[in-house]
Order: C-alpha cells, then structure tokens, then sequence
C-alpha cells in the first residue's frame, strides 16, 4: 500500500513538479533580468567575463535550478519518505540486525558528501572556464565581418579549442567522480544486502531471530537502500543547481547604487538645462587606482552649445556618463537644473538627456521602432517629423517598406551615416533638453559627416549641448570649448580665444591642419 502511495506520488512529479518547475523558471528568469536591468554600470564594468556571457550563463542557471525543482527535489523527497518508512518497518520488526545495518549509513552519506563537494568545485571551474569561452564565441561571432577582413577564423577557433581544453578536463574528472558516486549508490544495496544477510545469518544461529523476521528486515532495508540510491543519483543534479542558485542570488540580491527603477528623487519634465560640474574626481569602479577626472569644474547655461576637446583618454567621455548618472563620482558635485544628480529621480533625470554616441546603437526592428525606442508611445507623424530634422526623411520614404523596413542586427543594412541620423532621430523623439553628443561624425567620410553635422546642428537648436569632438573643425563656433588634458580642464574659451592662448588647443588645431594639408 505504501509502496504504491510512493510510486503514484514519485509518478505524478513529472506532470506537477515538471510543469511547477517550468513556471518557476521562467519567473527566476524574469526576477534576474529584472535585477540586471536595475543594475548600474559599475555592477557591468565588473564582471570579469563580459555581460553576454552574464546574461547567457544566468538564463541556463535558471534551467539548472528547474532540473532540481523538477525531477530531483521530488526524487529526494519520495526517497527521504521511503527511508524513513524503511527504517520504522525494520525496527518494528528487529531492532538489532536494523541497528547493525543503519550503523552503514554514515559511511554512505560521507561518500555522498565527498562526491558532491569535488563535483561542486570542478562544476564551479567548468561554468567560469565556459563562460569565458562563450563570450569570446558570440563576440567573434557578432563581429564576423571584422574577423573575416582580419582573417582571424582559424585562430579564433585555436583560441576557442584552448579555452574549451581546461572545461573539457574538469568536465571529464567531474564525470569519473559522478560515475564512480553513481557506482558506489548502485552497489550500495548490494552491500546493504550482503552484510544484511551476514549479520542476519548470524543473528539466527545465536538464537536473537528468526528467518521469517530477518527476510522481513531484509526486506524493510533494501527499501530504503533502492530510496538512498535514488537519492543519491540527484545528487550532481542538486550540486550544479546549488551553483547556479548562488550565481541567481549573486544578481537578485545585489543592490545598484544607482537604482534606474526607483520612484524616489526629484522628477521634472520642464527643465531649464543648466548643468553644472563641481570638483569632480573619478575613478572607474573596475580601475580604482586610475585617477580618471582630477577636480573638474565647469558651467553650461541653457541653450548653450559647449565642446569638450583634448588627447584620447582625458576623460571627455567619461563626464558624460557622469552627466547620464551611469556612474557616481566620489567627490564633487554633478548637477541639472542646480539640482545635484544624485538627488534626481534617475529615470527622470534621463528622460530629459539624449546622447547620440560615435557607434549608433540599434536594434534589428523597424525604423520607426528604433526612432521610437526612446519613446514608445510616439505618433507616425511625430517619427516622421523628427525624421526629418535628422535629415533622413527622405531616403526612408525611398524604402520600400519606408519606416516599416527592418533595420538588421546593430542595423548592418544602413550605412554608418544612415544610422547615425536614425539615432540623431531617436535622441530628438524625446525632446530631450540637454542633447550629449560624444563624436558623434568621427566615425563617418566626409560626405556623410557634413549631411550628419547639418542634421546635428538642427537638432541643437534651442537646447543644451554637449559636444565631444576629435575634429575641431566641428566645434569651433561653440559658445565655450574646454580643454581637458589629463582629467583636469587646462583650457577654456571661444576658438579666437583659445588660438590666441598659443596653448594645447592651438597645437591640437595645428596638428590637425597639418594633417588635412598632408
Ligand atoms: N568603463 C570603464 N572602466 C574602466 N576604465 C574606463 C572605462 N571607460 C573609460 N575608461 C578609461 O577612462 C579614461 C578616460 O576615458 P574617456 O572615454 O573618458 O576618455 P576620452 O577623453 O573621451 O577619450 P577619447 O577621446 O579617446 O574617447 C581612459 O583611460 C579609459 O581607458
């Protein structure tokens, strides 16, 4: 009768736990894509193993605690069940012979324990060693234009058999060590069995039981030893899933600095656009000794258009992001609208910037999807309209499918001028106050660059802008142009001011000219 309440029961899981197990994948999925999304971007600056291979090791680590919810936690538990029933028909039949038996338990939980705790490591290592590897395949793969001019095929295939050799070991010890903890379960009733009859054989002839009573116990013991095996054979299933747990509650439980879903802080939609940089020191939070911005001060008014200018690696770019909030800096103040950023509801403070950087990011929908990406509820009319400050109006009406055309993965089937303007149309959909601007042409020929420029140049009308530039001939009617060297602003003026300084921006122009005539 029990028996038959523990097959129904152990029968039934895969239909409830199978089908639980799925739905809780899918929520732990769904928790962790939530807490990934609120992350700021030091929490991605850190992984060790880049964000893809983040986003794609979580996925499965969902699917690995569902393997445990769904098979081997009921497993464990109708094996639990049986073991106890086992060990209480034992007793009540003979407590010596079932004493002798039981006292093989801790030796076989030992070995299960070992077992599970060299699994554990060696899991640990693969998972990391994959990780990494997996990375460097889906980069390689995403850039295979760029691999293919390079003719880099072969060695990133060397390059991905060596990362895969280290994995590839550990998993092979890890399955010697299952294989042998799986053989070790499977005899265990076997030996159960043995010392069973032994200790039994002998308990008969000293006079203790009877036959009847030892087959019973028998009986009762192998029960519960086919419940141990069973259990037993969860057990690498339950290791890799303790794993993937660990790395679920790593991202679940780690709180952003920058909290992008918070409801807190100052939320405004009728922004001035001043802005305002206050001794500002950083450190990037993957390179704390690297002292990026050394005391940065600077003041935009509204409506004004600022460039910021200087060697590669002066930190330009970086007081972007500080404007954006991706990152907090340690000391100094940031500020919108004379309000410090950090006291900004971060969602609303976003809301009013818009950066078109030097590579567009977009997304293999429609035109008009990515131009409303930065504002889904926006009208065609409103698309088209911003469209057309872009300057790229005209050849998406061209198109057959016009704004309905699919764009590609990162939009591959546009030009790099094309998809700039589709950006700079993205940027302007929120009518943002503050427009943020990092090299926005330097990626682009010349034509491109002047018809991309034309449509920039709209887009600042009436706004704050911050302009980074490498090419100073696109700068140099800004209201103020900074001059940053080294983390620190070194100069600051008009362009005839600067000139007349004879400083870093007039050897940078000359530089510049020097290159244009050669
Ligand atoms: N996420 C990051 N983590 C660590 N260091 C970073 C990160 N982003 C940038 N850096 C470093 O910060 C320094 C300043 O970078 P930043 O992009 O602000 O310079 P930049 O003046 O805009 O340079 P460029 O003109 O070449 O774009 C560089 O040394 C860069 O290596």
């Amino acid at each position: 009768m029990f028996a038959c309440v523990v097959f129904v029961a152990v029968g039934g899981r895969s239909l409830f736990f199978g089908r639980a197990g799925e739905q809780i994948t899918c929520l732990i999925r769904g928790d962790v894509f939530r807490a990934m999304m609120r992350q700021d971007a030091a929490f991605f600056d850190c992984r060790e193993n880049g964000t893809g291979a983040l986003t794609a090791r979580l996925a499965t680590e969902a699917g690995d605690v569902n393997i445990v919810i769904g098979e081997a936690l009921p497993s464990f538990i109708a094996g639990v069940a049986s073991l106890i029933a086992g060990v209480a028909i034992s007793f009540s039949h003979d407590w010596r012979l079932t004493l002798v038996i039981l006292a093989t338990l801790p030796c076989l939980i030992l070995a299960f324990f070992l077992e599970g705790r060299s699994v554990y490591a060696a899991t640990k290592a693969i998972k990391n060693a994959y990780a990494k590897a997996s990375q460097e395949a889906a980069e390689t793969v995403a850039n295979i234009r760029t691999v293919a001019t390079l003719t880099r095929e072969h060695s990133f295939i060397a390059q991905f058999r060596a990362n895969s050799q280290g994995p590839y070991r550990s998993a092979l010890r890890n399955h010697f060590i299952a294989s042998v903890g799986y053989g070790f379960a499977q005899s265990a009733m076997f030996l159960v069995y043995c010392l069973a009859f032994f200790v039994g054989s002998r308990f008969i002839l000293k006079g203790y039981l009877d036959t009847e009573i030892m087959f019973n116990v028998m009986y009762a013991i192998i029960f519960s030893a086919i419940a141990l095996g069973t259990m037993a054979q969860q057990s690498s299933a339950v290791t890799k899933a303790l794993i993937s747990a660990e790395a679920l509650m790593e991202t679940l439980q780690s709180v952003p600095v920058i909290d992008a879903h918070s409801t807190a802080g100052l939320v405004r939609s009728d922004v001035r656009g001043d802005l305002a940089l206050d001794g500002v020191r950083f450190a990037y939070p993957s390179r704390p000794r690297a002292s990026i911005l050394r005391g940065v001060t600077m003041d935009v008014t509204p409506g004004q258009t600022v460039a910021l200018v200087g060697p590669s690696g002066s930190g330009k770019s970086t007081v972007l992001a500080l404007v954006q909030r991706l990152y907090d800096a340690p000391a100094g103040e940031v500020s919108v609208d004379s309000t410090p950023v950090v006291d900004w509801n971060v969602a609303s403070l976003r809301s009013n910037l818009a950066l078109v950087g030097q590579e567009p990011v977009l997304f293999d929908y429609s035109i008009a999807e990515n131009i409303a990406y930065a504002r889904p509820d926006a009208t065609q009319p409103e698309i088209e309209a911003v469209a057309r400050q872009a300057n790229i109006h005209h050849f998406i009406a061209e198109l057959p499918d016009g704004y309905a055309t699919r764009i590609g993965q990162t939009g591959g089937r546009l030009s790099g001028g094309q998809k700039q303007r589709i950006a700079i149309a993205r940027a302007l959909i929120r009518n943002p106050r503050i427009l943020l601007l990092d090299e926005a042409t330097s990626a682009l020929d010349s034509q491109s660059e002047t018809t991309v420029q034309q449509a920039l140049d709209v887009a600042a009308h009436g706004r704050t802008t911050i302009t980074v530039a490498h090419r100073l001939s696109t700068i140099q009617n800004s209201d103020l142009i900074l001059v940053f060297h080294n983390g620190r602003i070194v100069e600051q003026g008009t362009h005839d001011q600067l000139l007349a300084l004879k400083g870093l921006y007039s050897l940078l122009v000359a530089q510049q000219s020097l290159e244009i005539t050669h």
